[in-house]
Order: C-alpha cells, then structure tokens, then sequence
C-alpha cells in the first residue's frame, strides 16, 4: 500500500538560515532508501539516534524540512504520492504520531486538540467532540487532562494524547515515531497493543523506535537502518537465538546487545576467541 523507491534525502549542513545557497553543503540523510509496507502489518524502523528515522517519516507525509533535495518516488495505494497528495491524505487517511511532544498546540486543551484532528478527518463536530472523549479515556486520561493545556501534561501523558489524535484520525497509515518513550512499561503495553489493534484492523503501522525491545512482541517485520541507508528487512521471528537468521552483522549485533542476549554474546565471542586460538 506503500512503496518508498529509492528514496534519497540531502539536507544542508548547516541550517541556520546564513549560510549562501552556494556555499552550501549537503549532508545525505537517507540514501537510495526503498521499501514496501503492507496492509494488516506493524512495520517496525528500528536504527540509532540519527539513522534517518524520523526524515523517513516526514518524507512520507510531506513535511521535510526546507531547503531539501529529495530524489525517488513515493507510491500510495499504487498511485505516486506526491506533495499535493500528501496534504489532501495528511491528517485523514495518512497519520504521524511524532517523536517531538511540541507538535501539540500551547494555546488548545487536550480534548479540543482532540476533536479537532477527528474533524479533519471527516466527522461531523458533534460525533468528533465524543470521539475524542472516548478516545482520550481509552489511553487513560481521565477529565482533568482532557481539559488540561500542554504544559500541564507530564511528557507521558502529552504522548498519548499525540495517540489518540492518530486514533481519531481512522487513518489508513499510521507512522509512530517512538511512541513509547517516557512511558511506563504499563502505558508502553497500551499504546504499543493499540498500534497493534490498529494493524489487526487492517491498517499499515510503521513503528519507529530505537529499541528493538518494544518493537519485536507487536511487530511483523523489522527494517534496519543506519546511517539513511537499509541495512536488512526480517520477520520478527527472524530476532531469536544467535540471530543466524539475520543476514547482516549490524542486525546480529543489535540484537544480541539486548541485555536479555548477554548470554548469547559471550557464547559468540568464546567461540570466536577459540576460533581465533585455533
Ligand atoms: N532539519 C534538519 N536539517 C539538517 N539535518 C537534519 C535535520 N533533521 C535531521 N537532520 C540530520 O539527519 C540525520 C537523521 O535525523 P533523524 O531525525 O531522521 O534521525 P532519527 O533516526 O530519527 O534519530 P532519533 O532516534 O534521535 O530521533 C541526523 O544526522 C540529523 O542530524
Ligand atoms: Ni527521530
């Protein structure tokens, strides 16, 4: 329902708005970048800080930075999804739950907030103002931070009112940039099981984390990147025991960084120290 084809995203080095366009140079952010996600799937981008996660996400729904140069192209349902597209499906059928919590307006209560973005989405105000209700209590918050304004939300809480937008929204793509960082395991359990349910609807959920933890018990696939590039796309089941099922060495060694994998690390370096005696 997806396609990114060969994607490839140069920003300027320095965007400080000074430097002459001339002088400018240009840092590759993602490179030659190409993937498919389908309906029905959690996708799971999994990479470090500065990978190209969250460019990745704003080069689908159309909001880059500028200046940018973008090459490659962008099929949605089959049809190449350009910058008019994204801003007609932007908010209604293609949603972003972003990693920044800034993304919440100052000046709006939650629940307004809320409502809004199930208005953009198509619902009469009336129907929107009880989606929103619902919505919010769903991910726990109660009558007081419906009312509240962002800053009287903790980082947690202003990070599932961001879900519940997406929730309204009944887009057909959600992509969820670290929807659970500063939440704990509990509220983590919710927002990742409603991606989750998402997905089992029949949605495309691309899942955006650093921590393969959290993206492998609700995802069916995992990409990892690094440095803008792919490095390899694998089932989740493909994450289990010494990783043999992994084809690249950067996977294998993500994986078997989890603290839960210790045991299998230093089973891989004994034997590759007797292979090194040997
Ligand atoms: N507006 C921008 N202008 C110039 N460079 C940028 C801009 N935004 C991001 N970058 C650079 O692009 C690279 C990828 O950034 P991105 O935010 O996509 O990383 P990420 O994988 O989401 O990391 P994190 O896990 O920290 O959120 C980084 O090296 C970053 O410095
Ligand atoms: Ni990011």
């Amino acid at each position: 329902m997806l396609t990114i084809d060969r994607l490839t995203l140069q920003l300027p080095y320095y965007a400080d708005g000074y430097t002459a366009w001339w002088k400018r140079r240009w840092a590759t952010c993602l490179d030659a970048f190409s993937l498919t996600f389908s309906p029905g799937e959690v996708h799971a981008v999994v990479g470090a800080s500065g990978a190209g996660k969250s460019l990745l996400a704003y080069a689908i729904m159309g909001l880059l930075p500028t200046p940018a140069r973008l090459n490659g192209q962008l099929y949605y349902q089959g049809k190449p999804l350009d910058a008019s597209r994204q801003r007609r499906l932007r908010g209604r059928e293609l949603a972003l739950i972003p990693q920044s919590l800034s993304a919440l307006d100052p000046l709006v209560r939650t629940q307004r907030q809320v409502a809004w973005a199930a208005q953009r989405a198509g619902q009469p105000s009336a129907h929107a103002w009880h989606a929103s209700q619902q919505a919010l209590t769903h991910y726990q918050l109660d009558a007081r931070a419906q009312q509240a304004y962002a800053h009287e939300l903790s980082g947690g809480m202003a990070r599932r009112v961001l879900t519940a937008m997406a929730h309204v929204s009944q887009a057909r793509l959600v992509i969820a940039d670290e929807p659970s960082v500063g939440l704990d395991p509990h509220q983590r359990q919710r927002v990742l099981g409603a991606l989750r349910e998402l997905a089992d609807q029949g949605k495309t959920v691309i899942l955006i984390t650093h921590d393969l933890r959290h993206a492998l018990p609700i995802a069916d696939h995992v990409t990892i990147m690094r440095g803008g590039k792919l490095i390899e796309t694998a089932p989740s089941s493909a994450f289990q025991g010494s990783g043999a099922a992994l084809t690249s060495a950067y996977s294998q060694a993500l994986w078997l960084a989890l603290p839960d994998n210790a045991f299998a690390t230093t089973t891989i370096s004994r034997r590759e120290q007797e292979t090194n005696v040997a």
